[in-house]
């Protein structure tokens, strides 16, 4: 019998199967099914994981953060920050220092009376709703609309190399305890029937920055169950993430931990494609 080889479409196919979402296992065996020998599907299956994982970590056209030469300390035109960690899949930076108290505590002023519930956007219309899953209090920011969101947007801009203008406005959150944000991915399902709106509006999200106005006395970790990490929210941190496609593969799935004790304050930054408005 002589040996089976890899061809592109069988490539194409299982690639296809899993963007789709089928699992490793039953792609394994509906090939076997089909006449595949088990050590040639699985080295076809290797291979086609191993391609979606480096470009799930492609950084081309992304906003990103410059940590070539080795740099421990990120020297922004108005503030340095520290590199606290960083990982290549997911695409995490996390950052010391990024704010500092005053900018924290002049953000939680500003948003403290605009709080409201949480809402979450909904698949089917591109609106938004109260869900159990996101049980913290929220706000958004104009771009631009105070001196403080113009100065932190700026550095914001500095640090991933992207325009202010694809930026959406800052957005603060409040938990207390017990609230919680279930683990969810940032970007937008491109299938769902609300997407078409809310991609119009500068088109897909691509990067986040939490950063954390506060630090909680317990709990509040912002976590990446995919990879197993949590970022401790520590008063001027933030944490850094970026996604090339809409995609699980990228491993981005993450979520803000329950508060244990005290309360946690974040604003975040999503930074989307084109100009956002
Ligand atoms: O609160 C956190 O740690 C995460 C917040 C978050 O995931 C978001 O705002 O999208
Ligand atoms: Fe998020």
């Amino acid at each position: 019998m002589t040996a089976q080889a890899i061809t592109p479409e069988l490539r194409a196919w299982i690639q296809e199967q899993l963007e789709a979402g089928c699992r490793t296992e039953d792609v394994l065996q509906s090939m076997q099914a089909s006449g595949w020998e088990r050590a040639v599907a699985l080295s076809a299956l290797h291979s086609v994981l191993a391609s979606l994982d480096t470009a799930a970590q492609s950084e081309d056209g992304l906003p990103r953060i410059a940590l070539e030469g080795a740099v421990n300390r990120l020297v922004l035109p108005d503030r340095t920050v520290d590199v606290l960690l960083s990982m290549t899949l997911p695409r995490v930076v996390v950052l010391g220092g990024f704010l500092s108290d005053e900018e924290c505590d002049g953000l939680v002023a500003l948003a403290a009376s605009r709080l409201a519930r949480s809402e979450t956007v909904v698949g089917d219309t591109g609106g938004s709703e109260v869900n159990s899953a996101r049980t913290s209090e929220g706000m958004f920011f104009e771009r631009g609309e105070t001196e403080l969101c113009e100065r932190i947007e700026a550095r914001i801009a500095a640090l991933v190399g992207w325009p202010v203008s694809h930026g959406e406005g800052l957005q603060v959150l409040r938990y207390q305890p017990g609230a919680q944000y279930l683990p969810h991915h940032d970007y937008f399902d491109p299938s769902q029937p609300g997407a078409t709106s809310i991609l119009a509006r500068g088109g897909q999200r691509l990067a986040t920055l939490v950063m954390y106005l506060n630090t909680p006395e317990a709990g509040g970790a912002t976590t990446f169950p995919d990879v197993g990490l949590e970022v401790a929210p520590i008063k001027g941190n933030a944490v850094f993430f970026s996604y090339p496609r809409p995609d699980a593969a990228t491993r981005t799935l993450h979520g803000g931990a329950p508060v244990q004790a005290g309360e946690k304050w974040v604003a975040t930054k999503w930074l989307r494609q084109r100009e956002f408005r």
